[in-house]
C-alpha cells in the first residue's frame, strides 16, 4: 500500500517520513554527514530546494535530520511544518555560533536554555509582548545529563539569535557579553516560538565556531570534529526521549 503523501511546498515526504524527533542543522550538508556517518537504514526525505532531509536509525532508534537554512524565518517554515504537517515532536538544532565572552571558547559547546533576539517573530505571535524563549526542559534536561555522562563539558544559558550576521550594531556584542550571552547565532529564538506556537518540543544546541571579540575561528578540521561532540550529544539526547 502507498503511504499518503500529502507534501508541503516546501518538503516533499510522506506523511510518515520523518521520525518524531528531527536533528535541525541549519546547513543541509551538515544533515547529509549527520545521516552518513551516524544513521543506518538511511532513507532520502527531503531534497526540495536541496535542503536535504533524512530518516535512519541510530543505535535502533528512528530518528530524522534535516537541513533549515539560515535565519529565523527560513528554520521557522522548516519547523512549522514538521510538526503541525509531520507531526513531529522533538526538534533540536545543531548549529554554529559565535561567542561574545572570555568565558566562552572556541569548540565550546552551548546548550540554549533560552534565547533573546532581534527579530520581532515572537512579539508578531504574541500581540507585541516579550515572549520568554526558552527550550523544552525535558530535552534540556536530558541533554544535560546525557553530556555529563559523556562526560563532555558543556555551557548552559542564554544566547541570542539575530537576524543580521553583518550587523550595524557591533556595540550589541560587548552588552551581550555584560547581560550573559554565550553565544550568538540566528534560529534559536525562532525556533522556540515556533514550538510553543504550534506544541512540540524544540532544543539549540551549538558549537563556538567563531570568537567574535577575540577575531579567532576555528580550522575546518577543528570544526568538523568538534560539531561531531555535539552531533553524538543530540542523537544521545534523542535516543532517549
Ligand atoms: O551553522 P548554522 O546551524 O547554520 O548556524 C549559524 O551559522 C549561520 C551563519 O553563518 C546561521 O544559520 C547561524 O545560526
Ligand atoms: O550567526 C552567527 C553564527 C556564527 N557566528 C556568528 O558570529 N554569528
Amino acid at each position: 500500500m502507498q503511504a499518503n503523501h500529502h507534501g508541503t511546498v516546501h518538503i516533499n515526504a510522506p506523511d510518515d517520513a520523518f521520525a518524531d524527533t528531527v536533528l535541525l542543522p541549519g546547513d543541509p550538508l551538515r544533515a547529509k554527514f549527520i545521516a552518513e556517518h551516524f544513521l543506518d537504514d538511511v532513507t532520502v526525505v527531503n531534497t526540495v530546494r536541496n535542503m536535504l532531509g533524512y530518516t535512519g536509525f541510530f543505535q535502533g532508534r528512528r530518528l530524522s535530520v534535516m537541513g533549515t537554512g539560515m535565519g529565523i524565518p527560513s528554520c521557522s517554515i522548516y519547523a512549522k511544518e514538521l510538526i503541525t504537517e509531520y507531526k513531529v515532536k522533538n526538534l533540536i538544532r545543531v548549529g554554529s555560533c559565535g561567542a561574545v565572552s572570555k568565558h566562552v571558547q572556541l569548540r565550546d559547546i552551548i546548550i540554549a536554555m533560552g534565547a533573546c533576539t532581534d527579530s520581532k517573530v515572537n512579539r508578531m505571535r504574541f500581540k507585541d509582548h516579550d515572549f520568554a524563549a526558552i527550550a523544552d526542559f525535558s530535552l534540556l534536561n536530558a541533554c544535560v545529563h546525557t553530556a555529563s555522562a559523556l562526560a563532555l563539558k558543556v555551557q548552559i544559558g542564554n544566547v541570542f539569535s539575530s537576524d543580521l550576521f553583518y550587523t550595524p550594531q557591533p556595540e550589541m556584542f560587548e552588552l551581550m557579553d555584560n547581560m550573559g550571552i554565550l553565544g550568538v547565532e540566528m534560529e534559536a529564538a525562532g525556533l522556540y516560538g515556533v514550538a510553543a506556537q504550534y506544541g512540540a518540543r524544540a532544543l539549540t544546541i551549538l558549537t563556538v565556531a567563531d570568537h567574535i571579540t577575540l577575531d579567532t575561528h576555528l580550522s575546518s578540521d577543528a570544526r568538523q570534529s568538534s560539531f561531531e561532540e555535539m552531533i553524538q550529544l543530540a542523537l544521545l539526547t534523542a535516543k532517549t526521549m
